[in-house]
């Protein structure tokens, strides 16, 4: 089966500074793939290569099969960056920033009743259907997060790439992402993850992949046997908040 995204000895340059050495990831529909590895191992870089935002100086990056700078087709491809607030200052509520994500379906034209259903769907599924109408900048951070994640699923992604989608979520909100994700995939959704810890995602990870100083240091197939990695948000104080073994240790 055709990767949904190819990595093939990928290279790339930050600030005349060689951020990625050969990197090589593929991941194919339905897979769930996690990216882990130190602060500054190259992550958010290797997943905004794919998204086109960083170019590549050397080896082979294909998404569905098209070379990433010829790629045009970006409605297939959901993607949240790394903490950012949904609509800072800006006047909007939820339902308002959600929808605009299906900008990459329906361009400009009015909202149709399956955009709006779509708009529904990605509201239900990351557990905000109940926050549509109230104004985005009353959210808390970890809300904004599932905004965001909402705004991307509205486009029916058939791959989604989320950079630390759990860094400041709750446990409870990190399990209704957990469900999302399950949802997804089992429509045949791929979806690259970087995460620091696992947490509730653990047991949908089909592949872990450990970049160390812009390379792979090692890559870890079906990683659900291992134990959860904690989540080390406050809130969630009562789990263990030990250094995860995932992390650490046993990859
Ligand atoms: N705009 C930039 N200019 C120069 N160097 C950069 C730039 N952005 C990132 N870097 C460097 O590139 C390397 C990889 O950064 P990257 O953000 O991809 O790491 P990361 O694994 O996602 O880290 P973190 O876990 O902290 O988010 C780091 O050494 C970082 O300092």
């Amino acid at each position: 089966m055709e990767p949904v995204i190819s990595l093939t000895g990928v290279s790339a340059e930050l600030g005349g500074q060689r951020v990625l050495h050969g990197v090589d990831l593929a991941v194919h529909p339905g897979e769930v793939v996690a990216l882990l590895g130190a602060n500054g191992s190259g992550k958010s870089t290797a997943v905004r290569a794919a998204v086109g935002q960083v170019p590549v100086s050397a080896g082979t990056l294909t998404l569905f099969g098209t070379p990433v700078r010829r790629f045009r087709d970006w409605a297939r491809v959901g993607y949240v960056p790394q903490r950012s607030t949904a609509a800072s200052g800006v006047p909007a509520t939820v339902r308002e920033v959600v929808a605009a994500g299906r900008l990459a379906r329906r361009g400009l034209r009015p909202l149709r009743r399956a955009d709006r259903a779509a708009v529904d769907l990605a509201l239900d599924l990351v557990g905000l259907a109940d926050r549509a109408n109230d104004a985005v900048d009353a959210l808390s951070g970890g809300q904004h997060q599932r905004v965001l994640i909402a705004r991307a699923l509205t486009a029916e992604p058939e791959v989604l790439i989320m950079d630390e989608p759990l860094a400041g979520v709750d446990l409870a909100s990190q399990r209704v992402l957990a469900g999302t994700l399950r949802t997804l995939v089992a429509d045949g959704v791929a979806v690259l993850l970087v995460l620091h810890e696992t947490g509730p995602l653990q047991p949908l990870i089909d592949r872990a992949v450990v970049l160390a100083h812009g390379r792979v240091e090692r890559t870890v197939e079906h990683p659900a046997g291992l134990p959860e990695s904690p989540s080390c948000h406050p809130a969630d104080a009562a789990e263990p908040s030990a250094e995860s073994p995932l992390r650490t240790g046993i990859l």
